[in-house]
C-alpha cells in the first residue's frame, strides 16, 4: 500500500528492518585526560532508541549530551560500553564498514549545515543520493521540501538563501536519503519560531510517517516537546526520562538537575 503521493507507508520502511531498537548502548562511558584532569564526560549510559520514536537529548552545558551523540553517530569512540546502529556493533568495526554504515543508515545536521556553496539547493539536497549512486523521488523531494517551506527556494545558492533556509536545505539533504536514524546537533538554534516550527515538523514526519529514529540535542524545551520522549542528563549520566513531554514536565526536570 502506497500513500497518495505514492510514498511508502510506515509500515514498509519499518518491515525492511527488524530491530526492535535502531540504536542502543549499554555502560557507556568516554573520558579525556588522565589522573586529577581526568573529565568523565559520558559517565555509564544505557539507552535504547526504537524505530520511529524521536528522543530530544536535554541537560546543561557540559553535561555530555554533544558526547553521547557523537558516540552513538560513531563519529567519537566509547572508553568503555558497546553501542549498535540497525543492528550493527560499532565497538571494533574497521573504519572502512563503520563509514558504509554511516552513509547508509545515518543522517546528520548539525550546527554547520556544510552546503556546497556553488550548487542549488536542489543540488545539496539531492548530492548524497547521486553520489551514492541512488535515484532521486521527485514526489518526495517536493514533500519534504514543502514540509520545510523551501520548495520555492530549491533553484538558489546557499549565499542566495538565509541562514535559517540553509539549515532547513540541510534537513532536506539528510531526510531525502531515508536514513534509518537523524541525529541533529542544535537544529533549531539559530532560527526564528515559525522557522524552527516548520523543521521541528519536518523531522517529526519523519520520524511518525516514514519511521525514521531521530535523536536531537537541544536546550530548547519548546523544541523538545515535539518528540516522543526526552533524555536529561546531568553529569554524563541520564537523570531523567521523561514521555510525551511538555514544557512544564521539561522545565521541571531541568531545574532538578540545575539547582
Ligand atoms: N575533546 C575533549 N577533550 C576534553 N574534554 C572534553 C572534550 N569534549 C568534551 N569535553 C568535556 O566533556 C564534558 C561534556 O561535554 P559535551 O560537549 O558533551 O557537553 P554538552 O552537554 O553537549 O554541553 P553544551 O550544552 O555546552 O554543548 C564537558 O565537561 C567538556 O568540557
Amino acid at each position: 500500500m502506497c500513500t497518495a503521493g505514492g510514498l511508502p507507508t510506515v509500515d514498509e520502511v519499518t518491515t525492511q528492518t527488524t530491530y526492535a531498537d535502531m540504536v542502543s548502548c549499554r555502560d557507556v562511558r568516554k573520558t579525556y585526560g588522565t589522573g586529577e584532569s581526568t573529565v568523565r564526560a559520558v559517565d555509564g549510559v544505557s539507552a535504547d532508541f526504537a524505530a520511529g520514536e524521536f528522543t530530544a537529548i536535554m541537560g546543561p552545558s557540559g553535561s555530555g549530551k554533544t558526547t553521547l551523540m557523537h558516540l552513538l553517530a560513531g563519529l567519537d569512540t566509547p572508553t568503555e560500553g558497546s553501542i549498535s546502529v540497525a543492528g550493527t556493533s560499532l565497538v571494533g568495526l574497521d573504519d572502512r564498514s563503520l563509514t558504509e554504515l554511516r552513509r547508509d543508515r545515518i543522517g546528520f545536521v548539525f550546527q554547520a549545515f556544510n552546503l556546497l556553496p556553488t550548487l542549488t539547493a536542489r543540488q545539496n539536497i539531492t548530492l548524497p543520493l547521486r553520489l551514492a549512486g541512488r535515484p532521486v523521488d521527485a514526489a518526495q523531494l517536493r514533500v519534504i521540501t514543502d514540509a520545510l517551506q523551501i520548495g520555492d527556494r530549491l533553484e538558489h545558492r546557499p549565499a542566495e538563501l538565509s541562514g535559517g533556509q540553509q539549515q532547513r536545505v540541510a534537513v532536506a539533504r539528510a531526510l531525502l536519503a531515508q536514513p534509518s536514524v537523524v541525529f541533529a546537533d542544535e537544529p533549531t538554534g539559530a532560527l526564528d519560531i515559525a522557522t524552527g516550527r516548520a523543521l521541528l515538523g519536518g523531522l517529526r514526519d519523519a520520524a511518525q510517517q516514514y519511521g525514521q529514529t531521530i535523536i536531537m540535542v537541544t536546550h530548547d524545551p519548546g523544541a523538545a516537546t515535539y518528540a516522543d520522549r526526552v533524555l536529561v542528563m546531568a553529569d554524563g549520566r541520564i537523570h531523567d526520562e521523561l514521555r510525551r513531554p511538555s514544557r512544564e514536565t521539561i522545565l521541571a526536570s531541568l531545574a532538578s538537575v540545575t539547582v
